[in-house]
């Protein structure tokens, strides 16, 4: 695993995509007032769901959130891991359980998935089910790590298990973020009564790093008008050239692709015109394993 990160580096290194870097600021006006107003929510909250992006756990983190959440019963999701790739997710979640941190790798999409999460969410919550008429659930994540997808499954199962009476109301879902701006409140159980509370995405206000604003913006937590379209291709290409994967420009040299042939040169690969030329755009998801998980960045 350092091996691989030391290759990353040193391709990434080659590309100094680091030039014209600087602060990431994106926080617009809601951002602000719902990190305050988690912040003091979450003081009331008996568990929270700190959902992460699987494929970059640790970037995908609220820092300034953290030493509240580590305060308070916290189960980490790894969402999206249908997106990430699966020979690395065990080693992720040996790393949470070497820092004593509950944490399991979901697809909001998927029932089976979340129903696991819910075991999980309701052993940790054994004790206080038996003794609280009424529990709080919290979920909270940066933008667009799939929190509304989760809180509508989660809804959709505990609905079947556990009838409640009031009309069920859907989270607003979509591909960009920033799509929930309110606290949303949905009741899930009676008996105790537990409420899970869907929360807006919120960011650092800004991000120091600009490897981590690109890894945010690729996987859609920041949009990429903020990071710079340019330099989120040109880090998505050299982590694919790092890697070797089939973008790589000795797998598409002299290649024809959609009617095109590609005459790529060593010294191309990191030419944008390559990727111009390109109908359509690399996938995101080949984004399945930037972080690597000896990180020391914490949980
Ligand atoms: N492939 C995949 N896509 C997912 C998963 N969970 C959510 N998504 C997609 O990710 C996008 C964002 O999901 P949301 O639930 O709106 O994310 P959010 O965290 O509530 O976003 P904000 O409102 O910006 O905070 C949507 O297009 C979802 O369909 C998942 O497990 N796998």
């Amino acid at each position: 695993m350092g091996a691989l990160k030391g290759l990353l580096k040193k391709g990434l290194g080659e590309m100094d995509f680091n030039t014209g870097g600087g602060l990431i600021n994106w926080f617009p006006g809601h951002m602000a007032a719902a990190t305050r107003a988690i912040r003091n929510r979450l003081k009331l909250a008996d568990l929270v769901i700190e959902v992460r992006d699987a494929r970059i756990p640790i970037s995908s983190i609220n820092s300034d959130l953290q030493p509240h959440l580590s305060l308070k019963r916290r189960v980490v999701a790894l969402n999206k891991k249908d997106l990430a790739n699966p020979n690395i997710m065990h080693k992720w979640v040996n790393y949470f359980e070497s820092c004593k941190q509950d944490c399991i790798p979901i697809n909001a999409h998927s029932k089976s998935s979340v129903t696991k999460l819910l075991e999980l969410v309701e052993l940790k919550l054994k004790e206080a089910i038996s003794k609280e008429p009424t529990l709080l659930v919290m979920v909270v994540g940066v933008p667009n790590v799939g929190k509304s997808c989760l809180i509508n499954s989660i809804h959709q199962i505990a609905h079947s298990r556990f009838p409640v009476q009031e009309k069920m109301k859907r989270a607003a879902v979509g591909p960009l973020p920033g799509v929930t701006q309110d606290i949303a409140g949905f009741k899930i159980a009676n008996k105790p009564s537990i409420y899970v509370l869907d929360t807006p995405g919120v960011l650092v206000p800004s991000i120091s790093d600009i490897e981590t604003g690109l890894k945010l913006a690729l996987a859609g937590s920041v949009k990429d008008s903020v990071v710079g379209e340019e330099r989120i291709a040109q880090y998505l290409l050299a982590v694919l050239n790092t890697r070797g994967t089939p973008l790589h420009w000795k797998h598409i040299n002299n290649r024809r692709v959609d009617g095109i042939t590609y005459e790529a040169k060593e010294n191309d690969r990191y030419n944008l015109k390559n990727l111009k030329q390109r109908r359509g755009s690399p996938n995101r998801s080949d984004i399945v394993y930037v972080e690597v998980t000896n990180s020391n960045n914490g949980i």
